[in-house]
């Protein structure tokens, strides 16, 4: 057989470039790039090889390895998962940072090759640089640290093992039932090492991403299912998404008069504007759907996870009466909440229902434009929301008092709601632009408020909710869509967390757009410690003799060549924003907002780990109706 003598990282690169995904008729390569930071783990080794040849991957210089790798993920997201970056980092720390990301890329089933270096298979050098030295095992590295968040993890320290490990990886990479970030550890030694590799390997690779059919026994039972309930109720989770169901799912809903809800992946699969489409569900979701959760005697739940926060899905059902019907690519996910179980793509399997449900339409009738109806009023509400210095309530209530609401509007020289602000954003800029958002108390409302009015613009990551992700994701959202504009939504303790791809945006000029939204706290952290009868403890950005920060964002981002604007008001905010499309550079504006304007609960309850015991009345007080509330929960 014919071979070729190539290095570990060599022929890692060369296999790269080879591979492609085949997709409803389409066929193109799957890796589309690679970031990097080097280091000696992994500089001589894999950036030697790209050095010489990196073939059609972008090879892009990431600033922090877990925010390069949420860009990774956030293009993999936005490609439906049809087209992935890889990521290399050098060894200990350098992989480390690695490990948010990962656990990001997993909960979100987002697939990512994940390449960081390991210590030396001779062990000669022993402790290499970075090598944290477990004295029980010399065969535990900072690496293992990524197993629990990979959905496949493997080290190579032989260069033939490299061939299987690939393939093993690739075909969890294009499997869309178990998409996920797939890691490879190289040994630094190893990936210089040389070896007469098959030319076989190399060849031209497909993977086919073919859409899983139902069974008949699925489909009888669904169309069953749905024809006996009078109030069914669809959540289009990312499966919905990524299986690109929007078409069928607005015919079925119309023809058979089903509502939809949507989680935060799910958001945006079908606009805001259709007109059964009520909203997001759950602990961030809106008055409307969660109102029309509590009626249906039958959940759809199409590619969802069911998180607890995003679906409240252990309560916000009548359990006694309510039955389950999960479509999913997951056997895993299916199987939850005792459902009736088609373990299927998304699409095809409503397309294959809908001939099934002829003559159906369900009893919810008018409830559904009335529903929707109720939540735009309360949208408009809170879009209107103004500060005043003697008697206001703001959203979250019974928190600050007036005092010191006026201390933070004194300190940082604002008024501006953050409810107000959000509206307003999002009655300005183009439709078609792309809004991502993951933590803090703008994912609620985003997913209450933001009306999507063009598909798939919206883009969340609630399954790791993961402080940093937002900037980063900006970059990947702009390499998956150039010449669309990007808008990063994101809080100050996210911003203060991690925003190094700013940097590498800047860098290789792709423009995106930061609307970073300044209360001096974390904000929504402080609101679940006093909505449970804490105090206010540590969550408030203060100096430690009280003194509100007023960092001036603007200025600091000015430094790294992005043009900035600093506002107060929704006149300057629609400005800027104006001012900012016009901009060929990134651009941020720092929006300082009042704390506890952002949105509340809309009847939707979290199971959160409450003290037992305490010397506060008030906690005592909440824990003893959590343990109320949890005895009407379902228990698995
Ligand atoms: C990496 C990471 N660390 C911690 C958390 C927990 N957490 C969630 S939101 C939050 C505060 C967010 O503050 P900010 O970004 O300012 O948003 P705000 O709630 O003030 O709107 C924290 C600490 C998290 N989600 N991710
Ligand atoms: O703990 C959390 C609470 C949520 O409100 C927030 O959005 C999320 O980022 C989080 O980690
Ligand atoms: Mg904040």
């Amino acid at each position: 057989m014919r071979t070729i003598r190539l290095t570990t990282a060599q022929a890692l690169i060369k296999f790269l470039n080879q591979q492609y995904l085949h997709v409803d008729g389409k066929e193109f390569h799957f890796v589309e790039g690679i970031f990097t930071v080097f280091g000696h783990g992994n500089v001589l080794g894999i950036g030697q090889a790209l050095e010489q040849d990196a073939g059609h991957l972008k090879v892009i210089q990431g600033k922090n390895e877990q925010g390069m790798a949420h860009a990774a993920i956030a293009f993999s997201k936005e490609m439906l998962r049809q087209k992935i970056y890889a990521v290399t980092t050098s060894v200990g720390p350098g992989s480390a940072n690695l490990v948010a990301a990962a656990g990001t890329a997993l909960s979100n089933n987002i697939p990512v090759l994940f390449l960081p270096a390991d210590t030396f298979a001779t062990r000669q050098p022993d402790p290499v640089l970075q090598q944290v030295e477990q004295e029980y095992s010399a065969a535990v590295t900072t690496n293992d640290a990524l197993k629990p968040v990979s959905r496949y993890w493997d080290r190579i320290t032989r260069p033939e093992q490299l061939m299987s490990s690939l393939l093993r990886a690739f075909e969890v990479m294009t499997d869309p039932g178990k998409a996920g970030p797939a890691t490879i550890c190289i040994s630094q030694d190893v990936e210089g090492e040389a070896y007469d590799f098959q030319e076989a390997f190399f060849e031209k690779r497909i993977h086919y991403l073919d859409r899983q059919l139902p069974t008949e026994r699925e489909l009888t039972g669904a169309a069953e299912l749905i024809k006996m309930s009078e109030k069914p109720l669809i959540i289009v989770g990312g499966g919905a998404k990524y299986s690109q169901a929007r078409d069928v799912l607005i015919a079925l809903s119309e023809k058979h008069a089903i509502p939809i809800v949507e989680t935060q992946a799910g958001k945006s699969t079908v606009e805001s504007t259709f007109i059964n489409n009520l909203g997001g569900m759950g602990v961030t979701g809106t008055l409307s759907a969660n109102k029309a959760a509590q009626q249906a005697d039958l959940i759809i739940g199409i590619g969802t996870r069911y998180t607890d926060f995003v679906t409240s899905s252990k309560t916000a059902f009548s359990f006694d009466q309510t039955k389950f019907l999960n479509i999913n690519v997951s056997r895993f996910q299916a199987y939850k909440l005792d459902a009736f179980q088609v373990v299927a793509d998304a699409k095809t399997t409503l397309e294959q229902l809908m001939p099934m449900l002829e003559g159906y339409r369900s009893n919810f009738g008018e409830d559904i434009p009335c529903l929707k109806e109720e939540w735009l009023a309360e949208r408009h509400r809170l879009s209107q929301v103004s500060f005043n210095r003697t008697e206001y309530d703001p959203e979250i209530k019974n928190h600050f008092s007036q005092v010191t609401l006026n201390e933070y509007a004194a300190a940082l020289e604002t008024e501006f709601a953050q409810t107000t602000a959000l509206v307003a954003i999002n009655d300005t800029i183009d439709p078609a632009s792309y809004v991502i958002g993951s933590a803090g108390s703008l994912p609620g409302d985003l997913q209450r408020l933001w009306r999507s009015e063009v598909p798939n613009t919206y883009h969340l990551e609630y399954g790791y909710s993961c402080m940093g992700y937002e900037v980063s994701g900006a970059l990947g959202i702009k390499l998956a869509h150039p010449s669309q504009e990007v808008y990063a939504m994101v809080g100050d303790g996210s911003f203060l967390m991690l925003h190094s791809e700013l940097i590498t945006a800047i860098q290789y000029n792709q423009k995106i757009n930061l609307l970073l939204f300044d209360n001096s706290g974390f904000g929504c952290i402080n609101n679940l410690q006093m909505d449970n009868g804490g105090g206010s403890y540590f969550c408030e950005f203060r100096t430690s003799d009280n003194r509100i920060l007023n960092i001036d964002y603007a200025k600091v981002v000015e430094g790294y060549g992005a043009k900035t604007y600093r506002v107060n008001n929704k006149e300057d905010l629609i400005h800027a924003l104006e001012d900012a499309k016009q901009q060929t550079c990134s651009t941020l504006i720092e929006i300082k907002v009042l704390p506890k304007t952002m949105t509340a609960g809309y009847e939707a309850w979290w199971n959160v780990g409450v003290a037992e015991v305490s010397n506060k009345e008030s906690v005592q007080q909440v824990y003893d109706a959590k343990q109320k509330k949890l005895q009407e929960a379902k228990q698995y």
